[in-house]
């Protein structure tokens, strides 16, 4: 159904009904003023062009009103969360009182632990996908380590099959079969960062329910990408960050979901500060804590308005294109870049991530044969922002969003030559 051609592309392009969003965000160009080829929003998303207005607005209030901004602003700083928490909702499929905007995702993965890692003498095992981000696997041997659990013993790896990259869920049903009865917790990655497969969330939860597990997934690389439907999955709890595809800036907040089965349980450990206490009483300064009901009551501090001001940017920029059309036009354009890598015909490269979309993002990683870093600076002179992961993966990401076919097809021209050269 694709056809390799410039001609082809830019035919996709003029029929593309979201393809005006690209003119909202800022696009980096190189010295002499041309527009690069980045395709590298699985790492750092782009800038839309409303975001400074929408941070403006925040420090012109601070500047005009000082602390009285909390209640007098255009939008109060006090219930300032609250304004993203609707779309956010919608983006990664759950209801509204699941979601809050708070910390970072590191952080929230360690509050979410310590409610829903509750290990006992004989439960007390954790699940991580051997390939996890290096961060997730460090949050969950350091709080191994916290209970007093030697990470050899306590972390298990969800491996893929010798010689494969991909993880089947076989292996974990096999891995539930034989360990199920120590396993407290599965947390897993819902598109892994580095093989850009997309697990299947609703049959992992159900499986570790099965067997009395606790399971949370990192939606780092899932969060705008693919739709999660997360309240459905029934997972616990889920994590993301928006600086990847939700656009929000370099370190921007992040985002945590608590299943409503969990709103008012009162028996779960808790990491509590003012943020998370009853918003009625919060500045009666009582000194009994009173969790909010929900994933608010999570909360700690109160959060950087500027920052959640780009978030507040970027999420009014989704619900304008629409989630749904931006996933179908993604699994489009991811489609004519499979297609484009295979048509290159060529020994060297092998893409790792799954060939069903339903088993991926917008995301490819492509290994490629005994090359180093090397490649990926030629490319990177050649005007194509990508990104390597070690040992030999090119990461490309085309996002909806801004993205064109246009980018794909010239990503794909510059691979050919630096591949010969
Ligand atoms: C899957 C995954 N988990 C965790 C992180 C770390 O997130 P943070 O630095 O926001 O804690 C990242 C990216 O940085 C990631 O891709
Ligand atoms: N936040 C960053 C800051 C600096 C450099 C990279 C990152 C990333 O997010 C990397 C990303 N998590 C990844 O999937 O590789």
């Amino acid at each position: 159904m694709f056809h390799n051609s410039l001609e082809y592309a830019k035919k996709q392009d003029a029929a593309d009904a979201l393809a005006s969003f690209r003119n909202k965000f800022h696009i980096p160009t190189n010295a002499n003023g041309q527009k690069i080829i980045y395709l590298c929003g699985n790492s750092l998303g782009l800038q839309p062009k409303i975001t400074s207005e929408y941070i403006n607005e925040e420090l012109n209030d601070w500047a005009n009103l000082g602390v009285e901004g909390h209640v007098e602003g255009k939008h109060p700083w006090l219930p300032y969360h609250e304004f993203l928490t609707e779309n956010m909702a919608k983006i990664v499929g759950a209801k509204p009182s699941e979601v809050v905007m708070m910390n970072t995702l590191t952080t929230n993965l360690h509050l979410m632990m310590v409610s829903f890692y509750q290990p006992t003498k004989t439960k007390y095992k954790i699940v991580v996908e051997s390939d996890a981000f290096p961060s997730d696997k460090y949050a969950v041997e350091s709080q191994l380590k916290f209970h007093g659990i030697d990470p050899k013993e306590g972390l298990i790896l969800w491996k893929p099959r010798k010689g494969k990259e991909l993880c089947r869920f076989e292996d974990l049903e096999e891995i539930m079969q034989t360990h199920g009865s120590e396993i407290a917790l599965l947390m897993i990655g819902s598109t892994n960062y580095y093989t850009g497969q997309s697990f299947p969330l609703k049959k992992i939860t159900e499986l570790g329910h099965k067997y009395g597990c606790m399971v949370g997934f990192d939606l780092a690389h899932g969060a705008g990408n693919i739709q999660p439907n997360l309240h459905e999955t029934g997972a616990d709890f889920a994590v993301w960050c928006t600086y990847k595809y939700l656009n929000s800036g370099p370190g921007s907040l992040g985002g945590c979901f608590v299943h409503e089965r969990h709103a008012h349980n009162e028996n779960l450990n808790r990491f509590a500060g003012w943020w998370g206490h009853n918003k009625k009483t919060r500045f009666n300064m009582r000194h009994e804590f009173d969790a909010l009901p929900g994933a608010e009551g999570w909360q700690l501090s109160n959060p950087p308005i500027l920052s959640m001001a780009a978030i507040r940017a970027s999420l009014d920029t989704f619900a304008e294109a629409g989630f749904e059309n931006l996933r179908k036009k993604s699994e489009k354009l991811t489609g004519f870049l499979e297609f484009l890598l295979d048509e290159m015909k060529n020994d060297s490269i092998n893409v790792i991530t799954p060939r069903n979309p339903e088993e991926r993002g917008c995301q490819l990683s492509i290994q490629v044969k005994n090359a180093d870093k090397n490649l990926h600076t030629k490319l990177t002179e050649a005007g194509v922002i990508s990104d390597w992961r070690e040992p030999d993966v090119i990461r490309v990401a085309p996002a909806p969003l801004y993205n064109s076919f246009e980018d794909v097809f010239r990503f794909s021209e510059k691979l050919k030559e630096v591949l010969k050269s």
